[in-house]
This record gives structure tokens, C-alpha cells and sequence, in this order.
């Protein structure tokens, strides 16, 4: 006799034939060509892997500019705070952008994870629909008592476990890969815009607002959409997919009608869940902030715990961080409160609406007598009572069938209307990547943050010229105003210096001095196009033409070969025929001779800044100098923790080897290694340009000693009098 009841799931399409014929051996089989796909995959990814530690071939990876050409039209800048963050139109074409990094053509490695990952979701959804049936027939043939054939299933029960369990840890497996694999693309092509010629990641801090927590937004921000958007593919893809199979075996079972129902069941719900939930969007993106201001503030103290030590401040470190973190809390806790009427109300929705909703639909068949009869026509040519027993084995096995397949579709569809907030959030991190990479774009392009019309010394109306030329040719600066660059949409920068004219030939040693403050940093940031130049022209050589020494010594990461080196790698040193032998030498002329047998060789790693002193920092900056023997050199204030022996073999030395100085420097004991002096005023920014040992310095030098022997025969008269008054105290 034929089961009519459950004729609906052997219905005659491809999915229900691999039912029936292949009821077993249809997974297990499409479960092994998927594995075998997956092997050959992984191991033509591997193939195709870069070597361990080439920093060449890491090199060769890098963006084309080509591409950051190509997606300037891709990402404009947006205001965040006029676009509403959220599931909107806008959110779409973030994504879209963003999509052309993850995905730059089809033959990526993470489209063809994404290819392998969908054709898992389809498994696991067929697979869960041969559960289903299976799991009604096994029931019938328990009510019926058909042991044999009830054993038989149990057996197709345990062969279906095995690619069932494969295919829901391999769903899992590509989803991290997937998410690692947008990552890696991201990270790399953040990296690329940030660390360019342009120097992008001193701009992106010094002369811009709109990011504000770069570290966070590459470090943290970028993980979480990547993690986000690959979880939200799978949390979409399959209840998508099981929805509409589900729905497609459940219509040939409970009918039209029965599924006319289910699709207006999702619309209404989606539209109320729509209605009530909140901007998880921006909250979510309010919260990657907060959890940036809360990591700065820690880093901030590891990066200067020694000043902060020194000056017993954590105290009040202890507050700001603190504060950090309640500020976080405090937003944090606001989305959980808001969370547990959202989570009833989709709870009660979901599982409970929807379950009783699910009974119904399955309670159809049984209680509507014309399906019944439609669906059991030959039941009248049987005996009464074995049609009966047919009529309850097959109602269960139906029933069992339907009740699976409706749960599996309840869950589909929850899973569906949960990852609207999911959706939400990703919009919330999609609108902060999305914001760090258009703004890095603009930066790379010198677009800058200010005003929308032409205002003087305006970051956005940058007029200066630069020209790169032969070193011969000198530094050269043609009516050049030093101002501080100042982003922000009213905003236009405070002049320190005006039209500076000053012409440095090489061999003309310059030396620029005047009070704190006053800008003398501020010029070599000109030099070196960290400032731009708002007004003139700016002649100078190459970039690689000219090292400049910091203020503040900087030591990186890397051995104590690297440190001498910086930023040379040792592929670069080894490449230039240099030798530690020479490296030796120039320590020998800082006076730092003693250190690698100190440290332990030339290849100890230590955290650098930590273990050298003061001075001996400066004289490793200054050896980094002697080694790359650059035609010029700015030097900032980087001798002043030296002895004044040493400092003056230095710049001996640094002449010696023909570089010209532009050295910024408070201390007179430094004039007679420079020919010319600039000196800024400070006094509404003017400044004087002079050669060194005219008469007229001559004539101050001789002016100031002057007026220090008046002071010093003041001594005796100040002496006398301190004495008196300390008599007159021990009196009284
Ligand atoms: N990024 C910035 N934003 C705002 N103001 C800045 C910025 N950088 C520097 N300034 C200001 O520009 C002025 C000049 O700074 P600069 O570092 O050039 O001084 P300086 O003459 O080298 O001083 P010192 O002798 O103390 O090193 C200072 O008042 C400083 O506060």
C-alpha cells in the first residue's frame, strides 16, 4: 500500500528522488566530493602561500596605487554625524565599497571560501530535511511495530550522523576563515594607505580629526566587521535557504493556504521586530569608540610610565582611567537595558507566536477532513481496521515530519529576524571602516579637514609649491610662513613664522635658535612635508637626501644592529655591502663602543628605550646619522642630554663627512660648528638671518659678558648682605 499521507515529502523533484533512491548515500556521497573539493582547495592555497619572513616578496603584496586610483570614486568622505547610521541605503553602498577590497575579482581565495562555505549551508539544509523524514518514518514504523525496518532506520540514523556533524564543523571552520581572510585583505590594504610615502599615519593623528583612535579602528574595529559580516553571510544564508526549502516541502503538505499563512506570519513580524528595534548601528559604533578611548588611556600610561612613576602621578591616572571605563560601562549598560524588551518581545514572537502559529499549520492535514481525504484517496479499498493503523502511522509519521520540518523553519526564520540586529551592528562597524579608509584616502590625496571656502591658512587651501631638486641645490625656502596646520570645519591655522626667505647651500652649516615655542621644530616639519606648506616654494632634495634627528629619541622594535641602522632592515644593510665591523667604528665615534659586548652581541632584542640612558640614546640617534651619511641633516635639540666633549666631536665628525647641518639648538657652545643663523623672535613672527662671527655677534657675545662680570661684582655686595640678614635672625 502507499504511504499517501506523507506523498508530499517524496514528491517527485530532484531533492525528494535523492530522498528516496539515495536516501543514505545521497549526503554521504555529496559530503565526500564536497571534502575532496575542500583538500585540493586547501592544498592549492598553501601552494600559493609567500615564504616565511621574505620581506621581499611581503613587499611585492603590497597595493597597487593604481587600485587607491581606481577607488577614489569608491569612497568619499562622509559626515557621520548628518548620515543617520543604520540599516539605509547609505549602509548599502559602504558595503558595496567595501566589498571591492574583500573581493577584488573572483578568483580570490576568499571567494572561493565563500563558494565552498554555500555549498556546506545547501548540505546542511538538505541534510537537516532528510532528518526530518527520517525521523517520521522511524517513528510510523515504531507506532506500526515494523522492528525491522525501524532498525534499518536507526541505521540510516547513524550514516547520516557522520556527514551531518562534518558538515556543520566545516560551516563553522570557513566562516573563521572567512572572517580571518577579510581581515588579512582589510588590514593590508589599511596598512598600504596608512603607512605610505605620503606619511598618511602622521596626518591621520596631527592634521585630522575625523579618526580619532587609528590603532582601534585598524586593530579592533576592522576584526569585528570582518568577524560580523562573515557570521552574518552564514546566520542569513542558511535560514534563507531553509526557509525557502522548508516552505516548499511544508506547501506540498499543509497546503497553499498553510503557507500563505507562513509568508504573512514573516511579514508581520519582521515589520514589528523593525519597528521596535533600536539603532544597534550606532550604538554598536558608539561603543567601538568608547572601547578605543578606554585602550588608549592604558596605553598611554605603558608609553610613558617612567614620567608618570617619576611624578607619582597614578593617582590621577588611576581616575582617568577609571573614568574611561565607566564611560564605556555606562553605554554598554544603557544597549543591555534596552536589550530586555527587545529580547521579550522577540522571544515571545519567535518562539512562542510562531510555535503555537506551527502547531496549527501542522494541525491542518489532521483536522481539515477534505485534506485528509485528498491526501489518503486509497484507503477505502483497505479494511477498516488496518486502514486505521495505516491512517495513524502515517498521520504520525506526517505529523513527526511536518513538526521537524516547522521547527526547523521557526528556527530558520528566528535565526532570520535575529540577524537584523546583527545587520544593525554591522552597519555600525561597516560605518566606522568604511570612515577610516575614505578618510585615509583623502589624506593620501591631501585632502584635509576645513573650511569650504578659500580662508588664508586654511588646511583646505593649500597654495605652496614643492619642488624636489639636485642636493646641490640647497634647502631653499621662498616666502614660506610656518603655520600650525589646524583641521576642523571653522577652523585656520596661527601664523609663528612669516614668509620665511632663507637659502641653505650644501657646506653652509645653519643653526636655528629663539625662545620655546616659537617654531623652530615647526620648520623642519616644513622641511620634511609633515606640515604643509601654505604659501611660496619649497626647494629641496629628496626625501632620502636629507635625515632628520628628533627631540625625542625614538628606538624601535629589533635588535641592536637595528637600532643603528633605523629604518634600514639588515636585507638593506647586507644589500648596501655594509658590515657590523663599520657599524663598530661609528659606535666608536659616539663614545658607545662598550655596548654590544654590554648587551650581548649585535642581534639582542631588548625594549631599547627602556634599557639606554638619556644621553646614550641621543648618541645611538646620532650614530644612525653616521651611518646613513645623508648630504643633510636636521638636528633637533638631539645632542642636549650629551656631554659637550662628545658633542662637539660629533658635529665635528658630521662635517668631516661633508653633510651639511641645520641644526635647532638653544646652546652658543654650537655656533662655531654653523656658518648662518636663524634666529626666530617670536615677536609677531619675525626673524633674522645672519652669518655667525659678524661683528655685530661679535659685538652681543662681547655685550652679554659685559653685563655677566657687572653681575658677578655684585656677588661680594650680595654676599655681605645675606650674611647681615642671617645675623640678624640668629638675634632675634
Ligand atoms: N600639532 C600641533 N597643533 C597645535 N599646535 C602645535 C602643534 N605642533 C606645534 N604646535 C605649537 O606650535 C608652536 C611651535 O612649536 P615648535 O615645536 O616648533 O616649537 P619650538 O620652537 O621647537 O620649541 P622648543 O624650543 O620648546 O622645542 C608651539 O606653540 C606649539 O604648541
Amino acid at each position: 500500500m502507499t504511504n499517501t499521507y506523507s506523498r508530499p515529502i517524496d514528491a517527485p523533484s530532484l531533492l525528494t528522488s535523492l530522498f528516496q533512491k539515495k536516501q543514505v548515500y545521497g549526503p554521504i556521497v555529496l559530503s565526500l566530493a564536497t571534502l575532496s573539493a575542500f583538500l585540493s582547495y586547501q592544498r592549492k592555497s598553501k601552494s600559493q602561500q609567500p615564504s616565511k619572513s621574505s620581506s621581499s616578496q611581503q613587499h611585492q603584496q603590497e597595493t597597487d596605487p593604481a587600485i587607491f586610483q581606481a577607488h577614489k570614486v569608491l569612497f568619499p568622505v562622509v559626515d557621520n554625524l548628518q548620515k543617520k547610521v543604520g540599516v539605509n541605503d547609505e549602509f548599502k553602498r559602504q558595503l558595496r565599497s567595501l566589498a571591492a577590497i574583500l573581493f577584488p575579482t573572483w578568483h580570490t581565495k576568499e571567494a572561493g571560501l565563500l563558494v565552498l562555505h554555500s555549498i556546506f549551508l545547501i548540505l546542511r539544509t538538505y541534510l537537516s530535511v532528510v532528518v526530518a523524514r527520517l525521523d517520521g518514518r522511524i517513528v510510523r514504523d515504531l507506532i506500526n511495530g515494523h522492528g525491522k525496518q525501524f532498525l534499518l532506520g536507526l541505521v540510516y540514523w547513524f550514516a547520516i550522523a557522520l556527514p551531518a556533524t562534518y558538515t556543520n564543523s566545516m560551516i563553522r571552520y570557513l566562516q573563521s576563515k572567512l572572517s580571518i581572510g577579510f581581515r588579512t585583505r582589510l588590514t593590508r590594504y589599511v596598512h598600504d594607505l596608512y603607512l605610505d610615502k605620503e606619511k598618511t599615519f602622521y596626518k591621520a593623528v596631527n592634521l585630522d580629526t575625523r579618526i580619532q583612535g587609528t590603532d582601534q579602528f585598524i586593530t579592533t574595529d576592522v576584526a569585528k566587521f570582518c568577524d560580523t559580516l562573515a557570521s552574518l553571510y552564514s546566520n542569513l544564508a542558511k535560514p534563507l535557504l531553509d526557509t525557502v526549502i522548508f516552505n516548499y516541502q511544508l506547501t506540498r503538505s499543509i497546503g497553499w493556504l498553510g503557507t500563505f499563512g507562513l509568508g504573512v506570519n514573516y511579514i508581520v513580524t519582521a515589520k514589528l521586530l523593525r519597528a521596535v528595534t533600536p539603532s544597534f548601528g550606532k550604538l554598536a559604533a558608539i561603543e567601538a569608540k568608547l572601547e578605543g578611548d578606554f585602550r588608549n588611556a592604558h596605553t598611554r600610561l605603558i608609553t610613558n610610565a617612567e614620567e608618570i612613576a617619576f611624578y607619582n602621578g597614578a593617582h590621577l591616572e588611576h581616575s582617568i582611567l577609571d573614568k574611561a571605563y565607566l564611560k564605556l560601562i555606562k553605554h554598554i549598560n544603557h544597549i543591555y537595558k534596552l536589550r530586555i524588551s527587545y529580547n521579550m518581545f522577540e522571544d515571545f514572537l519567535i518562539k512562542y507566536a510562531w510555535g503555537a502559529f506551527g502547531l496549527i499549520m501542522c494541525g491542518i492535514p489532521v483536522f481539515t477532513p477534505g485534506m485528509a481525504a485528498a491526501v489518503n484517496p486509497s484507503s477505502s479499498s483497505s479494511s477498516a481496521a488496518a486502514a486505521n493503523a495505516d491512517l495513524v502511522g502515517s498521520r504520525t509519521r506526517g505529523f513527526i515530519t511536518n513538526k521537524r520540518l516547522m521547527l526547523s523553519l521557526a528556527d530558520a526564520g528566528g535565526r532570520m529576524m535575529y540577524s537584523y540586529k546583527e545587520l544593525a551592528e554591522l552597519a555600525g562597524y561597516t560605518s566606522r571602516v568604511y570612515n577610516l579608509i575614505s578618510v585615509l584616502h583623502a589624506l593620501r590625496r591631501k585632502e584635509y579637514d576645513g573650511p569650504d571656502d578659500k580662508r588664508r591658512y586654511a588646511l583646505t587651501n593649500i597654495e605652496g609649491q614643492i619642488h624636489t631638486t639636485d642636493a646641490k641645490n640647497g634647502i631653499r625656502f621662498d616666502q614660506i610662513p610656518i603655520v600650525i596646520p589646524t583641521p576642523g570645519k571653522e577652523m585656520v591655522g596661527d601664523v609663528l613664522v612669516n614668509a620665511l626667505d632663507v637659502h641653505v647651500q650644501p657646506g653652509e652649516h645653519l643653526m636655528i635658535t629663539g625662545p620655546n615655542g616659537v617654531g623652530k621644530t615647526s620648520v623642519a616639519r616644513v622641511i620634511s612635508s609633515l606640515w604643509p606648506v601654505f604659501e611660496g616654494d619649497l626647494s629641496k632634495p629628496h626625501d632620502n637626501e636629507i635625515y632628520y634627528i628628533p627631540q625625542r629619541p625614538y628606538l624601535s622594535l629589533g635588535s641592536l644592529r637595528e637600532q643603528i641602522i633605523y629604518p634600514d632592515t639588515l636585507e638593506d644593510m647586507r644589500k648596501a655591502g655594509r658590515t657590523d665591523d663599520e657599524l663598530m667604528e661609528i659606535l666608536k665615534v659616539v663614545h658607545l663602543a662598550y655596548i654590544p659586548d654590554r648587551e650581548g652581541g649585535w642581534e639582542t632584542q631588548k625594549e631599547w628605550k627602556d634599557v639606554f640612558s638619556g644621553g646614550e640614546k641621543q648618541r645611538v640617534c646620532m650614530a644612525r646619522l653616521f651611518y646613513h651619511q645623508p648630504q643633510y641633516a636636521v638636528l633637533d635639540e638631539c645632542t642636549s642630554a650629551v656631554s659637550t666633549d662628545v658633542e662637539g666631536l660629533m658635529y665635528s665628525h658630521a662635517k668631516d663627512m661633508g653633510i651639511t647641518l641645520l641644526t635647532i639648538s638653544h646652546r652658543p657652545a654650537l655656533f662655531k660648528y654653523h656658518r648662518f643663523l636663524l634666529r626666530l623672535t617670536g615677536n609677531q613672527g619675525k626673524w633674522e638671518f645672519e652669518p655667525i662671527g659678524t661683528v655685530k655677534q661679535q659685538q652681543s657675545v662681547t655685550k652679554e659678558m659685559q653685563s655677566l662680570e657687572q653681575q658677578l661684582t655684585q656677588v661680594e655686595t650680595m654676599k655681605a648682605r645675606l650674611s647681615s640678614i642671617n645675623q640678624e635672625l640668629s638675634l632675634s
